[in-house]
């Protein structure tokens, strides 16, 4: 049985103040294995992201408790969250966030020299199937590559979880394809628990669960008995 990475308990997050609350997250609850892949769905302003935002210790729920491993995130101080952040989890963005000024293999280098374990550049870029482009400025990139160094940087850190917002949301199909091998490919590599959000339902077909979202809650969670590959994907 693979070990819980991830828990949550009762966690809810309001937004404003008295009068213009907004209950971003309410009583939200789950366990994440390490290896797992899971596809959070649900309409704009279901707090997708709200909840990626806590489990990555981008911000604070107003109310219950994560845990990754045996760290309470809900008890960590500011430079403790701030180490999480860094050491722990790999972001991957919808518009890339690539410095533009950097060169692939700087953006990937930049990452990997402030985390206390990191792969070397050269292989997570290896890894991505860009080492060739490594000299490569974001703009010289297709849309599809700078994602690719994207995931690159965020693998670098060898990250025990990476957690992606809408990763395909600037892509074409076939480069959305791409994306969703290499990021089931790094799982498989690395073991990382990949948490993704995703407009595109089609993307449910590879999980192993689907994180329905409304309202703020996680309405329901599907076990997809039969997980397919990449380009058996329907999109
Ligand atoms: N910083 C904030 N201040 C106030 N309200 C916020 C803030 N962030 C999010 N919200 C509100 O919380 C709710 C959930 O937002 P969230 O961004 O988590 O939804 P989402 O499912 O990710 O949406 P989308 O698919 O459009 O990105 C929305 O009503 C949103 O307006």
């Amino acid at each position: 049985m693979p070990e819980t990475i991830l828990r949550g308990e009762a966690l809810s997050k309001t937004y404003g103040s008295a009068g213009v609350e907004v209950n971003a997250l309410t009583e939200a609850a789950f366990d994440i294995a390490a290896g797992e892949f899971i596809v959070v769905l649900g309409p704009s302003g279901s707090g997708k992201s709200t909840l990626l935002n806590m489990l990555g210790g981008m911000d604070r729920p107003s109310a219950g408790h994560i845990w990754y491993r045996d760290r309470e995130l809900t008890q960590l101080n500011d430079v403790q969250l701030s180490e999480y952040r860094k050491d722990t989890v790999g972001f991957v963005f919808q518009f890339f966030n690539l410095i533009p000024s950097l060169t692939a293999r700087e953006n990937v280098a930049l990452a990997a020299s402030i985390v206390s374990s990191p792969m070397n550049p050269d292989e997570a870029l290896s890894m991505v199937g860009l080492k060739e482009r490594s000299r490569h400025f974001p703009s010289q990139l297709s849309g599809g590559e700078q994602q690719r160094v994207s995931i690159a940087r965020a693998i670098v850190k060898n990250p025990g979880l990476l957690l992606c917002d809408e990763p395909t949301g600037a892509l074409d199909s076939k480069n959305s394809i791409a994306v969703v091998n290499l990021l089931l490919e790094v799982r498989k590599r690395l073991g990382c628990a990949v948490i993704t959000i995703t407009h595109n339902a089609g993307m449910a077909q590879v999980a192993d669960r689907v994180f329905y979202m409304r309202d703020g809650r996680i309405e329901r969670v599907e076990v997809n008995p039969a997980p397919v590959s990449a380009e058996e994907m329907t999109w």
